[in-house]
């Protein structure tokens, strides 16, 4: 039977699954506040080097790491590992997760489970599946029930270098959410806790789909207005799409909506920024991909992204354009220019709140779905669910 392993009151061991940009800042984070942190990287050269020199041999390679963190690698950590563990951190492109926690699932002690976070924002290729949904098949729904979400906009190289950052921690299960966002929390970087981890992860996932929209009109030439009109009408599609799907509206209005569009959209550092650019400049997108170094999630979200507008029935003509110019061979101008041409129309209509993936979800999950909009009270009801620790 499922239990949640009680957290420590001071410092807690983490163990970070990805050292790649995000789970190296991360972990360097959570290593600065005197936590206990380990790091797995499926390289021997990256865990060798890290241990020896306190630097990531191919991400944020300017950084010098707390000492007090581990690299481990790059087989997987064993069973007992895991359990002596409080807090297990996925920092992992989406499409890599599911195949990564159906090999950990065996390892896990379910009866004493470590607190699991997951940072990554993206749709699966394929399934269409959000994380919930991954960890909910792979793991069981009690897993997913009880996992936190980060996002917001943060860029890595802005953390480590302790710019002031705030993100949005969600999870169904208040308690845990708490316990993330207490993990993390520092003067430099804030944390809000949230309880819409539908809408979390869309938003985190779709931004980046825009933001590729944005950096594309940044390389053909454009300027602020266009920017700021792609920054806003996507602002109106991420808030539709997510309001169909069964998130709540007021969710993309925060750090992960809003906020990260914004950031995304407007700055160089953005990976998917910059495929948007550097297609608008007339790149083909198999020249950025192999050059790119890191993992830009919105090229693959655009398909996840454009099957749940379809099914969904909503108008996000930004998305779809992006979906074509990616794997339709759309011309970057003739996609812009066709946007330009859509007749007027009103300027925010929010789909009625369907919600249909969000019950088929909950329903997965064994939730009730008593409500469209899923809310820490939805899952307070259940028996037993506050009780844990
Ligand atoms: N870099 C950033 O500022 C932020 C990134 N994120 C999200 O965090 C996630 C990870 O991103 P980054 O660390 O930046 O990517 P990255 O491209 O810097 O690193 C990717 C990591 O994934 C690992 N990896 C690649 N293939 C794998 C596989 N088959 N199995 C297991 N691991 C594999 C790589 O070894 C590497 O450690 C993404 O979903 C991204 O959207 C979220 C917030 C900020
Ligand atoms: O999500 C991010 C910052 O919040 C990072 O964006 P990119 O993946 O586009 O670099």
């Amino acid at each position: 039977m499922y239990n949640a392993k009680t957290q420590p009151k001071g410092s807690s061991k983490v163990l970070v699954f990805g050292a790649g940009n995000f789970g190296s800042c991360l972990a360097s984070h959570l290593g600065d506040s005197q936590h206990d942190v380990y790091i797995w990287a499926r390289e021997e050269r990256i865990v060798t080097h890290f241990n020896k020199y306190h630097r990531n041999a191919a991400y944020l390679k300017d950084h010098v790491f707390p000492e007090s963190i581990t690299a481990v690698g790059p087989a997987l950590p064993s069973e007992e590992f895991m359990e002596d563990m409080d807090v297990l951190l996925f920092a992992i492109p989406t499409q890599f997760l599911r195949e990564m926690l159906r090999t950990l699932r065996p390892k896990f002690n379910i009866e004493n489970m470590p607190l699991m976070i997951f940072v990554n924002k993206g749709i699966e290729v394929g399934s269409n599946a959000l994380t919930l949904e991954i960890i909910t098949d792979t793991c069981g729904p009690e897993v997913a029930e009880a996992a936190a979400f980060i996002s917001g906009p943060s860029f890595a190289k802005e953390i480590v270098d302790r710019q002031p950052t705030s993100v949005s921690v969600a999870s169904f299960t208040e308690i845990e959410a708490n316990k993330a966002a207490t993990l993390f929390h520092q003067p430099h970087f804030r944390c809000y806790t949230n309880g819409d981890p539908i809408g979390i992860e869309l938003s985190g996932a779709l931004k980046n789909v825009y933001a590729i929209a944005a950096g594309m009109s940044d390389g053909l030439g454009f300027q602020n207005n266009t920017r700021a009109m792609i920054i806003t009408r996507g602002l109106a599609e991420l808030t539709c799409i997510g309001t169909a799907y069964g998130a709540s509206p007021l969710t993309f209005l925060g750090l992960a909506g809003v906020g990260d569009l914004f950031l995304t959209c407007s700055s160089p550092n953005s990976r998917n920024y910059t495929v948007g650019f550097r297609l608008g400049q007339g790149e083909s997108l198999d020249t950025i991909l192999n050059t790119l170094g890191s993992v830009a999630e919105g090229v693959t979200t655009a398909k996840g992204a454009k099957t749940i507008i379809d099914g969904l029935g909503v108008s996000a003509p930004i998305a779809t354009a992006i979906y074509d110019v990616l794997y339709n061979g759309k011309d970057t101008r003739l996609a812009i220019r066709e946007l330009m041409e859509l007749p007027p129309s009103k300027e925010l209509e929010l789909p009625p709140t369907a919600g249909k993936p969000t019950r088929h979800l909950l329903r997965k999950l064994g939730m009730e779905v008593d409500s469209p909009v899923p809310r820490w009270r939805t899952v307070q009801i259940l028996p037993g669910l506050n009780d844990r620790q």
